[in-house]
């Protein structure tokens, strides 16, 4: 048992409310209390009984603390890089200019089914451990780039046993098998698509969290995104869709019918799709990173205005984006999406532990994970300024990250 008492928070931003002078207790990995410190009591009923007994006491030197950030929508199982591709787009080459070059997701898919186990391990173990540094303690990880069996549920056992590593954020995984279509299915869509579904019961069985199928041009139809998310509900997996990124295609009106976790990504976003989304609460994840690159920026503000759900998510993948600093997606988020700071702030918090469900974190409460941040600074403007902002120092589950 280990109580911990973290003093000299200079501004506490809890996700609920913001507090100067503050001070946090935490209990083994919970937190078990949480205010201003002048208010701190001298015992804690089962968790200490004088204040003075408690087994590490930490000054923060005034800085800013907040609840661990959540990354809500990453693509990090993969091995290989696609510079080249970015700099034949960022030259202005299309997606089918590149695709004949040899480049796109197929050709990450080649290069990681050609690379062994251990070597692919390490890279998304070391991927991993950038997010927990730069202090998100909670990352939702998508397979998607092997495209067999196999290969995708390797996939999410590898995220499953890296998780529980020291220095690991949390994991929630996600098995997104349709993300294109493999090679060997080539003109035979259909069958990939069946294959898939038949798929989600042994990744439920290997330990995924939710099923993803991205819904778009060059990729899946709603007909057949329908029948993958169905398959993978069935198993008890989280449905959420890769929806609007290129074009609008009834994705969102597909996430309302099945009541996916979420409607990702979502460039090509109508007004009529807005009042969806709020109508049937179907969250949205949007990615700032992502969206730049593509030149169409999903309208966040309209979103929040009609009361959907925002989470922020860096949309990490080999092909468009590097980002594992949730703080940078932040900052973005800020910039290009006309987000205030304390709303980008709840969507890579609240908002991802909303689409993720996991009541257990995204706000400073007693009762919750003792996932925690001091950053380095005093307010949470310094988000808006810093374009990643570095944490001083990440607690995840109350044990201090060296
Ligand atoms: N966000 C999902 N997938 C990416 C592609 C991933 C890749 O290029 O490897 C997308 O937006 O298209």
């Amino acid at each position: 048992m280990t109580v911990r008492l973290l003093t000299n928070i200079g501004r506490l931003w809890t996700g609920n409310d913001v507090c100067s002078n503050a001070a946090i207790l935490v209990h083994n990995d919970r937190i078990a209390w949480v205010g201003r410190a002048a208010d701190l009591p001298q015992s804690v009923p089962g968790v200490v009984d004088d204040i003075v007994d408690v087994d590490h006491v930490e000054n923060l030197g005034g800085a800013l603390v907040t609840p661990g950030l959540i990354d809500a929508h990453t693509h990090p199982v993969y091995a290989g890089n696609r510079y080249a591709e970015m700099a034949m787009r960022s030259g202005g080459s299309t997606p089918s200019a590149i695709t004949a070059a040899g480049g796109g997701i197929g050709s990450t898919v080649t290069v990681t089914r050609g690379t062994d186990p251990w070597t692919l391990c390490n890279g998304v173990r070391e991927r991993l451990r950038e997010w927990l540094l730069n202090g998100t303690t909670t990352v939702e990880a998508k397979t998607g780039y092997h495209l067999t069996r196999d290969g995708e549920l390797a996939d999410v056992r590898l995220l499953r046993e890296l998780e529980k590593e020291p220095m690991m954020p949390r994991v929630h995984v996600t098995f997104m098998a349709a993300h294109v279509v493999p090679p060997e299915y080539f003109g035979r869509q259909r069958d990939y698509v069946e294959a898939v579904g038949a798929w989600c019961a042994d990744a439920a069985a290997a330990g995924a969290d939710s099923v993803d199928v991205y819904c778009d041009e060059g990729h899946f139809t709603t007909d057949e995104a329908r029948w993958v998310l169905a398959s993978g509900r069935n198993v008890g997996l989280l449905p959420r869709v890769h929806a609007g990124a290129y074009s609008r295609r009834g994705a969102v009106q597909l996430a309302a019918e099945l009541g996916c976790a979420s409607a990702d990504l979502l460039h090509h976003t109508s007004d009529e799709d807005i009042a969806v989304l709020a109508r049937y609460g179907v969250p949205a994840v949007v990615c700032p990173g992502t969206a730049l690159q593509r030149g169409s920026l999903p309208p966040v503000r309209r979103m929040m205005a009609q009361g959907v759900t925002v989470a922020l998510g860096s949309d990490h993948n080999p092909g468009h984006c590097g980002i594992t600093s949730m703080s940078l997606v932040i900052s973005l988020a800020v910039a290009a999406f006309g987000m205030s700071v304390g709303d980008a702030l709840r969507a890579a918090t609240l908002g991802g532990a909303t689409v993720l469900g996991v009541p257990d974190r995204g706000v400073l409460a007693p009762g919750r994970l003792a996932d925690i941040v001091q950053w380095d600074a005093d307010h949470e403007g310094a988000f808006a300024w810093a374009f990643g902002l570095k944490p001083r120092r990440v607690w995840r589950g109350g044990t201090p990250v060296q």
